[in-house]
């Protein structure tokens, strides 16, 4: 539940009432760095991600897709703008309420696995809900680890694993506790194209059957080819989308992105 006490009530945009928005960015920049060496990674982005869909950030090396990843997620601080996890404005929480609210209502699944070592794949799967205190529903887990494919490596420990076998437990983990949404960042660029394939699939089926929200940052085409929508960055803007992806599609509109990407840096900032 979203402790409301601690921050200033702020109008919510009335379209947010309707629920139909997982996460939204209205007007967000973000700069790093101060005066001359200031690099302004996200300038002044509004987006909508719609509420069980399955969508990819795309864009070249330096876009800022990470960036908006992590300020949609409430892992960072943004300069200008607000963003909204539903009807909530994470950019009006202090951390003691956006730690909680990573915990409670987002997923999040990295490159790197990001597991416990010392943990089985069970312990790794349910570790966020232990640490908020919250027992598991037995029977969305016993779903997880089926659709996983994980019954029988649950007593394992990562090293024990594959890399395909420890993101589909990282994905588990993001599943298990039925967030709003899955932030994923390259979750498929330690693995070979079968185990990504697989974990693409599965990420896709959460999707499609769970109703589930997954946004995803990644280079490749493929990957972005198992989504719902793309939206390409470039140098810190929101510069195209794409609807019902393929990889030849995504493909075909990349190979677009280095005319639109020098048209984007001609432009003179606000
Ligand atoms: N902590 C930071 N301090 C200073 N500059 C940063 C920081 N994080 C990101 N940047 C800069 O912000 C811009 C956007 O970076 P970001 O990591 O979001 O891009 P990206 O599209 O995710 O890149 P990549 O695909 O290479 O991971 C880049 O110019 C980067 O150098």
């Amino acid at each position: 539940m979203t402790d409301t006490t601690e921050r200033t009530a702020q109008p919510v945009p009335p379209e947010l009432s309707d629920r139909t928005v997982a996460v939204r960015a209205d007007g967000v920049t973000k700069r790093y760095g101060l005066g001359e060496n200031a690099v302004v990674a996200l300038d002044d982005v509004t987006i909508d991600l719609t509420r069980g869909e399955f969508t990819a950030i795309m864009g070249p090396s330096g876009s800022g897709k990470s960036t908006l990843m992590h300020c949609l997620a409430g892992l960072d601080t943004v300069d200008a703008g607000r963003v909204f996890l539903g009807g909530d404005e994470l950019t009006q929480m202090n951390d003691k309420q956006l730690t909680r609210l990573r915990r409670d209502r987002i997923g999040f699944i990295f490159q790197s696995f990001n597991l416990i070592p010392t943990l089985s794949a069970l312990e790794n799967i349910i570790l966020p809900m232990s640490v908020a205190g919250r027992q598991p529903d037995a029977e969305w887990l016993d779903t997880v680890i089926e659709t996983t494919g994980l019954r029988e490596r649950l007593e394992h420990r990562p090293s024990q694993l594959s890399g395909g076998q420890q993101q589909r437990v990282a994905c588990a983990r993001a599943l298990a506790g039925r967030p709003d949404v899955i932030f994923a960042d390259e979750p498929t660029g330690n693995l070979d194209s079968r185990s990504g394939g697989e974990v693409l699939k599965f990420l896709r089926e959460s999707v499609r059957s769970g109703g589930q929200t997954i946004v995803m940052v990644t280079h490749d085409p493929v990957a972005a080819g198992y989504t719902d929508h793309v939206v390409f960055l470039a140098d810190g803007r929101l510069i195209d989308r794409l609807q019902e992806p393929t990889r030849a599609t995504v493909l075909e509109r990349m190979k677009d992105l280095d005319t639109r990407v020098a048209a984007v840096e001609k432009e003179p900032r606000a």
